[in-house]
């Protein structure tokens, strides 16, 4: 494997050779980071998102330096999860594709920061379709064309937003709703074999994409003074705890968030209380 992949070497591959992943967003930031280590780890992975060029750029670079013997074990599409025949399309692609569906990661998301009083309903159903409904209709489809009958475990992630979210009210509230669908998902479906967890990452995994989504190169730098372990998280670090939750290491965990923010969530947050009108 090329040197410049960073991957966890925690994990014993014989856990996961053979099984066959599915990582929304999986082609940058923290999704890029699931996908280099599913791969390492004998996965055969189906990324997928809205930028087609994107993704199948990062595709093509994952073949030749995570898997240069193996290249067909990563597959791309195009797939906005906001859109129900894109989803159905995404699952029963990937069956046909590989064969059955192991794992599913549902990275793929984002927002806008805005107060909320700003917030137009066209940008809040934006951020709520694609972080809440999203993951629903990516979790519903899978569980209806596979994991009822097989198993199988999901990972969502989700944010830091146990004090409220100030400026980012929309991505707060769709992140609350998949913390808890992932509790009921969780019950309803454990008799079938499928576990649902969550993962939420603090706000300063440093991600080149994402910091360019918010035209700000030091975006999670900006959280450092309220961040008690005083520096960036990376997205390896996250990858690593998706791993976990979908190895058989958890195989009693399911309907748990676990925070990988070391300890910000306890801590004060970054926004500031403005002055009365
Ligand atoms: C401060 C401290 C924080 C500190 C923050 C520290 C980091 C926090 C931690 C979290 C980190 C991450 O999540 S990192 C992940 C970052 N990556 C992403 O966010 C990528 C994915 N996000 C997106 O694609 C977008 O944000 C999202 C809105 C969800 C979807 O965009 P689309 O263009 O597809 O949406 P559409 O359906 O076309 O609707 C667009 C409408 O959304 C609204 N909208 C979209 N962008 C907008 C913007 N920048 N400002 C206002 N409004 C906007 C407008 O109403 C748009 O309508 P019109 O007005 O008609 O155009
Ligand atoms: N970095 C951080 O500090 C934190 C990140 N998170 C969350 O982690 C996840 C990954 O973020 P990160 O890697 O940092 O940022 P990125 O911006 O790199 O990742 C977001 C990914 O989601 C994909 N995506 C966005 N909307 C859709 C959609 N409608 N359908 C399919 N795919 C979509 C994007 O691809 P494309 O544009 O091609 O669709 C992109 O690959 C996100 O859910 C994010 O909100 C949570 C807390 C903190």
């Amino acid at each position: 494997m090329a040197a410049a992949v960073k991957v966890s070497s925690v994990f014993r591959k014989s856990l996961f050779k053979g099984k066959v992943a599915i990582v929304t967003g999986g082609g940058t930031g923290i999704g890029k980071a699931i996908t280099q280590e599913l791969l390492h780890l004998g996965c055969k992975v189906m990324i997928a998102s809205r930028n087609i060029e994107r993704i199948q750029k990062a595709a093509e670079e994952m073949r030749s330096t995570v898997v240069p013997n193996k290249p067909t074990n990563l597959a791309h599409m195009q797939c906005n999860i906001r859109k129900e025949d894109n989803v159905k399309d995404l699952i029963s692609s990937t069956l046909k594709q590989f064969g059955k569906i192991d794992y599913v990661v549902n990275n793929g998301g984002g927002q806008f920061p805005s107060p909320a009083s700003n917030i137009s309903v066209k940008g809040w159903n934006a951020v709520i379709d694609t972080n809440l409904t999203g993951t629903f209709i990516v979790c519903r489809e899978v569980y209806n064309q596979w994991m009822e009958q097989n198993g199988g475990v999901i990972v969502n992630i989700i944010a830091d937003m146990w004090k409220g979210f100030p400026t980012m009210s929309h991505t707060g509230a769709a992140r609350a709703g998949v913390d808890n669908l992932t509790k009921t998902l969780a019950i309803e479906w454990a008799p079938d074999g499928v576990r649902v967890n969550s993962v939420a990452p603090g706000s300063f995994i440093y991600s080149e994409t994402a910091a360019a989504n918010y035209g700000d190169s030091k975006i999670f730098h900006h959280m450092l003074d309220v961040v008690p372990v005083k520096r960036l998280g990376t997205p390896e670090e996250v990858s690593s705890c998706v791993c976990y939750l979908l190895s058989p290491a958890a195989s009693l965990i399911s309907g748990e968030t676990v925070k990988v923010d070391g300890a910000a969530s306890l801590h004060n947050t970054k926004y500031e209380i403005r002055v009365s009108k």
